[in-house]
């Protein structure tokens, strides 16, 4: 349904140079202390406040980055949200919380937009640290009608009938699997107040794939649909005209008239009460109905239709993804501040698109984000190779076991936090079956502003719990490209391969690639098990320590290994490659040195250097693993946390200095570090956070 461009009325007229927390306090904006001052609003002031809180969004988000598209679509709908409903008491859950900086606006914490996303600042979430009116503060998307489900049994429990609890749902994350299970649950739940709101801009980055979206679009494009609603629309009198019980029972007559014409069967059949389509715009529109669904007593759901990006024209105009997330911007004319350098994602992409010209059974799948995994070039040059499935781990990852049992080799790319997501899947309909799935993780280790649920800090850990499965963490273009192609190679096993977010390093070159011990020659199957040397020390010391660093590491153990041998240890850098299991070749490497030191860039339990203390355990050599603590990590650039941890060559040298005079002659085959997963690996002698090393700044 083509909205009304709220350009018309709110108009964004980006202002240029530096944005400042002073424009929370001018104009309406600056008058708002919270949501009660909402409800004393006429609608010019609405409209007047629409424009504003969209002109701050634009401004706010323009200086690091952050989802404008999705809260410039859902301004109307968080006014109208917060004048029918009580907030703290009626609970607003926000599916995903990445739309809910109007919210934030409208509950005091304009001010603090000034650092967004920032270490310490404003989160680009719902935190129940920063307000009661925050619920939810897990990223991850289709949770919020199960959160929803359970708030509303327990008021139903403890006899607080008076309370309604709100769901806030984009059609993408209704499009993940746990929404429906919540909506077959909720639907049942009839003497609990709890109104769905679905957010339809029908888009997750990309237009939201499936049946259920193209039933909703269908709603917006009906022929006649438009006229129809106009045409009742304009009959309806004005509540100021008539008055709102006039209006309201008028608005009464023209929803039964558009449910007769146009039956939302999805969710009446489920027993779910239905109101809509809304036009997400008209924040009269959208309170009458939000006062209709509070009214009922009961699970209800409200079908607003909205645009993502709504009121800015370099967000409407954008086709690819309606700026869901940009980096900083000109908020004049929308281009990106930097021209981004080359990334992990972009050389994925290149090696996928090749592989897929070199054989004709590469497929690939994506849950609803092939643009920020990289998979569109290979969905533009090979569209029926590639599979959206919408926001849908789960269905991803065993949709594609039955790629593999077709005889295709599917490529799942996603983001690593998001593989949580489906790990009984990876498990159980790939592992047990023993077939060659290759699931990509992007965004891996420290992601940085998206705070602790989007840290792709796990994966290592599940990874190394799955029997048969093999992970590789390229730490360049070269090892990526080779990789792929290897894990590509590997039909009788799922594979994974892991990077982080952002630029790809310079290329880290091998001294050379070990492919047997001295047990002689150790299968390597197409490269899985050969191990890169990436430094050596001089000789005299071969034998100080073994320096095993993962993936994106591998720069940065080789600086490690520089600053040592000025002090006199020698190290022999190795990048595992193919890290899990761990290979055969690294034990042997391990044998006769005096220390090893794993460095990884994931959670300590469960990853790789607990599989080299593992695999170590019958030897008598020390081990000290370097890795992300077992806990959740903060929000605040990947480099600021990368610091923070300790996790730089400078730190690492210290460590390792450390640990080698203080622990290389220590009782065999001990670990160096308290091997229990909730022990903070950084808290150790010589460790890295809390505790920094004499003389660190
Ligand atoms: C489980 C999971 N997978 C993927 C993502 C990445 N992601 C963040 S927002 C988004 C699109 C959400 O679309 P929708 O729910 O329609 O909200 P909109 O952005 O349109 O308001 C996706 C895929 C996520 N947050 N969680
Ligand atoms: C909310 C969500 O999950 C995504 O939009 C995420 O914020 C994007 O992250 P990147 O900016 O790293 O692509
Ligand atoms: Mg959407």
């Amino acid at each position: 349904m083509p909205h009304r461009r709220a350009t018309d009325s709110t108009g964004i007229r980006p202002r240029t140079g530096r944005t400042s927390g002073q424009d929370a306090r001018s104009g309406l904006l600056g008058r708002l202390r919270g949501p009660a001052d909402l409800k004393t609003l006429g609608p010019d002031e609405l409209s007047a406040l629409a424009g504003e809180i969209r002109e701050f969004l634009v401004q706010h988000t323009s200086a690091r980055g952050g989802h404008l598209g999705p809260n410039l679509g859902v301004v109307e709908l968080t006014l109208a949200l917060h004048r029918v409903f009580d907030s703290p008491a009626d609970p607003i859950v926000f599916d995903t919380g990445h739309q809910a900086y109007v919210h934030k606006i409208l509950t005091g914490r304009a001010a603090g937009f000034d650092r967004l996303r920032t270490r310490g600042g404003l989160s680009g979430y719902p935190s129940r640290a920063e307000s009661e009116h925050d619920w939810v503060e897990n990223s991850h998307a289709s949770t919020s009608l199960s959160y929803a489900d359970g708030l509303a049994k327990a008021f139903q429990v403890r006899g607080e009938s008076d309370r309604t609890v709100v769901a806030v749902i984009g059609d993408g994350a209704l499009t993940g699997g746990m929404a429906w299970e919540a909506l077959n649950n909720i639907a049942a739940g009839s003497g609990r107040p709890l109104v769905v709101v679905l957010n339809d801009n029908g888009r997750s980055y990309a237009p939201t794939i499936g049946g259920m979206a193209q039933r909703m679009a269908a709603l917006r494009l009906r022929p006649g649909y438009e006229r129809m609603l106009g045409q009742v629309k304009s009959t309806l009198p004005r509540a100021p005209v008539v008055g709102r019980p006039l209006y309201g029972a008028l608005h009464a007559v023209k929803t039964a008239v558009k449910d007769w014409l146009l039956p939302p069967a999805m969710f009446s059949d489920l027993g779910l009460k239905y109101l809509g389509p809304i036009d997400g715009h008209d924040v009269e529109e959208l309170e009458s109905a939000l006062s209709r669904a509070k009214g009922f007593r009961g699970p209800v759901l409200v079908h607003c239709l909205t645009r993502k990006g709504q009121g800015y024209p370099p967000a409407e105009n954008d086709d690819a993804e309606q700026m869901h997330s940009p980096p900083a911007f000109d908020p004049v004319t929308g281009r990106p501040k930097v021209t981004p350098s080359t990334s992990w994602t972009s050389v994925f992409s290149r090696e996928l698109l090749r592989a897929g010209a070199e054989r004709d059974d590469v497929v690939a799948v994506t849950a609803a984000m092939s643009g920020p995994t990289g998979l569109d070039a290979f969905a533009a040059a090979f569209p029926d190779r590639f599979y959206d499935v919408g926001i849908a781990e789960q269905h991803a990852v065993t949709s594609a076991a039955g790629l593999a049992m077709g005889g295709l080799h599917p490529v799942v790319a996603v983001y690593a936090t998001f593989l949580n997501r489906a790990f009984d899947q990876l498990l159980m309909d790939c592992a047990l079956h023993r077939l060659g799935v290759t699931v990509v993780l992007d965004r891996a280790g420290i992601t940085g502003e998206d705070g602790p649920s989007h840290h792709g800090m796990w994966d290592m850990s599940l990874a190394a719990l799955v029997p048969g499965l093999c992970l590789a963490a390229p730490r360049d273009a070269v090892t990526l490209s080779e990789e792929l192609f290897e894990a590509l190679a590997v039909g009788d096993a799922p594979t994974v391969l892991r990077y982080p977010k952002g630029a790809v390093p310079q290329e880290v070159p091998a001294l050379r690639r070990v492919t047997s011990g001295d047990g002689g020659p150790v299968p390597v199957e197409g490269g899985r098990g050969a191990v890169d040397v990436l430094a050596q020390p001089r000789a005299g010391h071969e034998n100080d320590v073994l320096l095993v660093a993962v993936g994106a590491f591998g720069g940065m153990a080789v600086e490690a290994a520089s600053r040592l041998a000025d002090q006199g240890i020698g190290v022999t850098v190795v990048d595992p490659r193919w890290a899990l299991p761990v290979p055969p070749v690294l034990v042997d490497l391990a044998a006769g040195h005096r220390l090893v030191v794993t460095v990884e860039d994931g959670g300590r339990s469960g990853g790789v250097g607990a599989a080299v203390v593992d695999a170590l355990a019958g030897t008598d050599v020390p081990v000290q693993v370097v890795a992300l603590p077992q806990r959740f990590l903060e929000s605040a650039s990947r480099a600021e946390l990368l610091i923070e941890l300790g996790l730089t060559a400078q730190v690492l040298a210290r460590t390792v200095t450390e640990t080698f005079a203080d622990r290389a002659g220590r009782r065999s085959g001990e670990a160096a570090t308290p091997a229990g997963p909730d022990a903070d690996p950084f808290d150790t002698p010589g460790g890295l956070s809390g505790r920094r090393p004499a003389g660190e700044a």
